[in-house]
């Protein structure tokens, strides 16, 4: 049984979608920085069956689901879940977004947190616009991109879209903006949140190719994760990296 009060507000759920080949110490500081910030009660991690805007991936589902189950071993609040590889057909978010808000009902804030790299292509989505209906977007810094936002601003301001945005970007958050984080957890879909996380300058295409070099990628995923990249032989072949 529940301990929380009847009438308490409906706490958010995170989804964090990728490829996830491998999942690496960005996604999972990325996630926990979330759920921090917003009070997630969970974050569901979602591997990509088939991602609809990149050569399919090198790795087999099944073994990026592995390595997202085992990265996620021991933290209550992280979930790894299937319903894009059980679905099959492209991976589309939109239909992933539609799958949770039947489950989880239409008054539960659901959070959708991308890098801003992910971000930035948005508007070339299947159905973007609808995403808004579905979910609030938490968009995340990534080192290696332009941050979304243009000049860093006083730690206390919402950061300002960039000017660097797509137009259509700019047209959404000219209405979508949270001015405060907070405001994702007020209402179920609609807002568009900057995130300011620890930026971590890790890929999965990195970790690849050093892993295809013959080189130590320790400490840019959990040890679990390269114990099972070990033991089914992962990353050994030059069609895995680009
Ligand atoms: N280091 C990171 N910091 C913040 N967000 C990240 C980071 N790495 C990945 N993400 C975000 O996590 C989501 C899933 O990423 P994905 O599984 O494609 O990992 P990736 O490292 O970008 O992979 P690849 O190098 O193969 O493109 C995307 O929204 C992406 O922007
Ligand atoms: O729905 C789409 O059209 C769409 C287009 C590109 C990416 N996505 C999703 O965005 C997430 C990150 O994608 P990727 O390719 O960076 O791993 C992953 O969950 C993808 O399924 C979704």
């Amino acid at each position: 049984m529940s301990s929380a009060p009847a009438n308490a507000p409906l706490r958010p759920i995170g989804v964090l979608g990728g490829t996830f080949d491998p999942i690496h110490y960005g996604h999972l500081r990325l996630a926990e920085e979330a759920r921090e910030a917003l009070a997630l009660e969970r974050v569901l991690f979602i591997p990509a069956g088939d991602p609809p805007h990149r050569p399919a991936p090198g790795t087999p589902a099944a073994h990026r689901l592995g390595m997202v189950r085992c990265a996620l071993r021991g933290h209550a609040a992280f979930r790894a879940d299937d319903l894009e590889l059980r679905r099959g057909g492209k991976s589309y978010t939109v239909t992933t977004l539609e799958t949770l808000r039947r489950r989880y009902g239409p008054h539960r804030p659901l959070v959708l947190i991308l890098g801003a790299d992910a971000f930035f292509g948005l508007p070339s989505w299947h159905q973007w616009q609808r995403l808004f209906e579905l979910a609030h977007l938490l968009v995340a810094m990534r080192p290696d991109f332009p941050p979304p936002w243009g000049s860093e601003p006083p730690e206390d301001d919402p950061p300002e879209p960039g000017a660097g945005l797509p137009p259509a970007l700019q047209e959404v958050l000219a209405v979508r903006r949270a001015p405060k984080l907070a405001h994702l957890a007020e209402t179920p879909a609609g807002l568009v949140g900057f995130f300011r996380n620890t930026p971590l300058a890790i890929s999965a295409t990195s970790i690849r190719r050093l892993l295809h070099e013959g080189r130590s990628a320790r400490y840019l995923l959990p040890e679990a994760v390269l114990r099972y990249i070990a033991t089914h032989s992962l990353y050994q072949g030059d069609s895995l990296i680009p």
